[in-house]
């Protein structure tokens, strides 16, 4: 049996996947936690891939491996290869004012839309190069080269400074359309372009490890889930992650100039337009340490609470907001009154809200002109019951959830399979069915939401 594996450098934690590359049987798991914080010393990624590795058996029987990671972050790179400084991750919105900046010098949001198929806000690279070169010049002097999470996990594997074009379209200096750096973007930016990761095609290997194992391209972890669960056209995955997102692939690139939809590219050489979100799966871990429970108990209390919680509404903003683009915003629960202060109806409400969010994203896409034919809800907090069962209550369709497994890192995994096989498409490995939720949808609930959402406070 040749053996690939599959790493998910996520937000919280670093996952691995060991899999028959045939079949696509998983055989080992892994996991460590990464840092908490906006910012993140890489050594740390590199340092829970090394953990989450030697819990999933090692590599000494493994042909292959493929890196997925969390999308957008910062990592600079002096002269040397030494870090410049901690990596910016895409939930720190310290770059807001410079997303604002660079938007209006280019000539407004359509303009961007055009040039690289997103609006940049706090989370794309480009703007958080310009933070630092305003707000730390020293670093962004020092600054020989750039690069993202995944790039700089597969540089340190094999030697090879590469990208993916998945990974590339968050930058906000390549564009997906074109297939193609926009150093010009990077110069308006920084004041001057760094080296850059060479955009591999999507099969092409980065290099090999020292003992000898190939390494694909990579690409970033939303991308690495449409890969592991093998979607098309049609297929719209909800991922409720620490970011939530909503996306599909197509076969035409996507420029929103609301800014609402990001036009990523995929890992497989088509295009990826996606909706995020700052506010997901840590929205219920909140929850929790509100009502002092644990997530099962969490779900019990919510669905014992009935659709809409009686009014109780809340607007899940504690990271501040990136679509919408909030990012000083704070939560806020409203319509709190005597009969509905209980726990169980704020269990339901930040079930509800944090998918509201995710429910405007949906419409977003619809927006684009993408169908949704299936909704699958994947990631940690597709685990809880409760968000299985209220979801098509929100999204006012059913969804689909495939059994609890780590998509991005099985999706690297599929990429290193590829890699090896040289064929024209990814493998496709048969997965073990989807269960369907259904439920009446509860419209009310979404109009309290709108209603809600704009009456927030900032920071
Ligand atoms: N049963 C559950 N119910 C709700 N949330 C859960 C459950 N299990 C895990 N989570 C949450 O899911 C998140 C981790 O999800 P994951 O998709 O691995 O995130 P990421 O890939 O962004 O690091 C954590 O915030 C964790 O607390
Ligand atoms: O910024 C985005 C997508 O544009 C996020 O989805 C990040 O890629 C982080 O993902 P998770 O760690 O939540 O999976």
């Amino acid at each position: 049996m040749t053996l690939v594996a599959g790493v998910d450098s996520s937000t919280q934690s670093c996952k691995v996947v060991v899999a028959d590359a045939e079949t696509g049987e998983i055989t080992r798991v892994g996991q460590a936690p990464h840092p908490d914080g906006t910012e993140a010393d890489p050594a740390a990624w590199l340092a829970a891939l090394d953990e989450a590795l030697h819990a999933a058996g090692g590599l000494d029987d493994v042909a292959a491996l493929g890196v997925a990671g969390q999308q957008h972050g910062m990592v600079c790179l002096s002269g040397d290869g030494e870090v410049v400084r901690p990596a910016l991750l895409w939930n720190d919105t310290r770059s807001a004012g410079a997303a604002d900046d660079l938007v209006a010098e280019l000539g407004g949001p359509g303009k961007w839309a055009e040039a690289v198929g997103s609006v940049p806000v706090a989370s794309f690279t480009v703007t958080k190069l310009r933070w630092l070169a305003s707000h730390e010049p020293e670093a962004a002097a020092r600054t020989a080269s750039v690069c993202l999470p995944h790039d700089y996990l597969t540089w340190k594997l094999t030697g090879a400074f590469t990208t993916d074009r998945g990974d590339a379209s968050g930058t906000g200096y390549w564009s997906p359309a074109d297939d193609g750096y926009r150093t010009d973007l990077l110069e308006l930016a920084m004041g001057r372009a760094p080296a850059l990761p060479r955009v591999l095609a999507p099969a092409e290997p980065a290099g090999r490890t020292a003992s000898g194992v190939l390494v694909s391209a990579g690409t970033g972890d939303n991308m690495g889930a449409a890969l592991g669960l093998g979607i098309r056209p049609g297929d719209v995955v909800v991922s409720l992650g620490t970011s939530g997102t909503v996306f599909t692939v197509a076969e035409r690139s996507c420029a929103d100039p609301s800014g609402e939809v990001a036009g990523f590219a995929d890992a497989t050489g088509r295009f990826l337009p996606l909706v995020c979100t700052l506010n997901a799966a840590r929205v219920l871990d909140a929850a929790t340490r509100l009502l002092g429970v644990d997530h099962e108990e969490l779900s019990r209390l919510a669905l014992s609470a009935p659709p809409g919680a009686d009014g109780l509404t809340l607007v899940p903003y504690l990271e501040g907001e990136r679509t919408p683009n909030r990012p000083d915003a704070t939560g806020a629960v409203h319509g709190l009154r005597l009969d509905n202060a209980t726990p169980a109806h704020l269990a339901r409400a930040a079930i509800e809200g944090m998918l509201c969010g995710l429910a405007d994203g949906l419409e977003s896409l619809l927006r684009q002109g993408v169908r949704a034919d299936r909704v699958l809800l994947i990631g940690g907090a597709a685990r809880s019951d409760a968000v299985r069962r209220i979801a098509p209550t929100v999204f006012g369709r059913p969804v689909l959830v495939p059994p609890a497994g780590e998509y991005v890192a099985e999706g690297a995994a599929v990429q290193a399979a590829w890699a090896l096989s040289e064929t024209p498409e990814p493998p496709r490995w048969e997965r073990p069915g989807l269960t369907t939720y259904e439920a009446d949808p509860y419209p009310a609930l979404r109009e309290r939401y709108a209603e809600a959402r704009d009456r927030v406070l900032d920071r």
